[in-house]
């Protein structure tokens, strides 16, 4: 038995390095707003700036893809979607059950987004019996007496589980236990899964802290450079953080 998250080598088949796969659904997302534009080709610059991310690990990432784009042409966006979309598994239909509907549960069912990159729900899952029968984004809640037989009928392969913490590891035994190889794991919880199974955690208070650190790291460094700079720029910061700008008194650095 594995604990958390299953041990894979740093790169996928074909060679592809788990960093670049991470980076795909961010191409795919740049992209897919580019093709609903219709614009035909994009350079890595562009590309790269709409995706959040540096051009040369870009054009490095597309390298694993076989595309290399056309000089002063670009990339084919068209083109692209398709290769990021194939390389994802995307091209086929990942049917995906949610186990728990609660607040966040019934969010997630609502979010038209899985549906239009091939995540057909195929079962909402709780195990409260006043919710059996319920539609929630126009399916009815399924018993959780049900979840093995729903999982094989439809032949689920990934399951997102938003129970409580408490019920998570049982949920996702469960889900396993019926053929279930990949989770989605809201719930603030270590899984252990079997060797074979992926797990993906969604924590946004994690993303939050994160964001608490570089928050911290940015007013250090502006106190920092408050203390280093020029006589008459550091008392304007003193004077209540409002430094003269271009015509005098534009704040550049905000109160807080
Ligand atoms: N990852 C994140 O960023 C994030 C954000 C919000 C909430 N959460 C977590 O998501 C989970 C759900 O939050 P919520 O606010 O929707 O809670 P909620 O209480 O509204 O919903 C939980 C649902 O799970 C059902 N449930 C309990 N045991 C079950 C079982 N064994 N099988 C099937 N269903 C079961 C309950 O009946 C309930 O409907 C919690 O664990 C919460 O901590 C995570």
């Amino acid at each position: 038995m594995a604990t958390g998250r299953t041990h894979r080598p740093a790169t996928r088949s074909r060679g592809i390095p788990e960093a670049t796969v991470a980076r795909l659904p961010l191409y795919l997302r740049a992209l897919t707003a580019l093709s609903e534009r219709s614009v035909p080709t994009v350079s890595s610059e562009e590309l790269a700036a709409a995706a959040g991310v540096n051009s040369a690990k870009l054009r490095k990432d597309f390298s694993y893809l076989g595309s290399y784009g056309t000089r002063g042409v670009g990339y084919d966006v068209e083109y692209l979607v398709y290769q990021i979309s194939r390389e994802l598994g995307l091209t086929q239909d990942w049917p995906v059950v949610i186990v728990g509907m609660g607040n966040l549960g019934a969010a997630l069912a609502g979010y038209g987004g899985f549906a239009s990159r091939g995540f057909r729900i195929a079962a909402l899952i709780d195990a409260d019996v006043q919710l059996t029968g319920r539609l929630i984004a126009g399916l009815p809640v399924r018993h959780a007496d049900e979840l093995e037989g729903i999982v094989e009928d439809n032949q689920v392969s990934i399951g997102v589980i938003t129970t409580p913490a408490g019920a998570a590891q049982e949920v996702c035994d469960r889900l396993v236990a019926a053929g279930v190889t990949s989770i989605l794991n809201f719930a603030p919880t270590v899984l252990t899964v079997p060797d074979g199974v992926d797990v993906r955690k969604v924590d946004l208070s994690i993303e939050l802290q994160i964001l608490a650190f570089h928050e911290q790291r940015k007013a250090g460094e502006e106190l920092e450079s408050s203390l280093t700079a020029p006589p008459v720029a550091a008392k304007a910061v003193r004077d209540g953080g409002r430094r003269p700008g271009p015509d005098g008194d534009v704040p550049a650095v905000m109160p807080a």
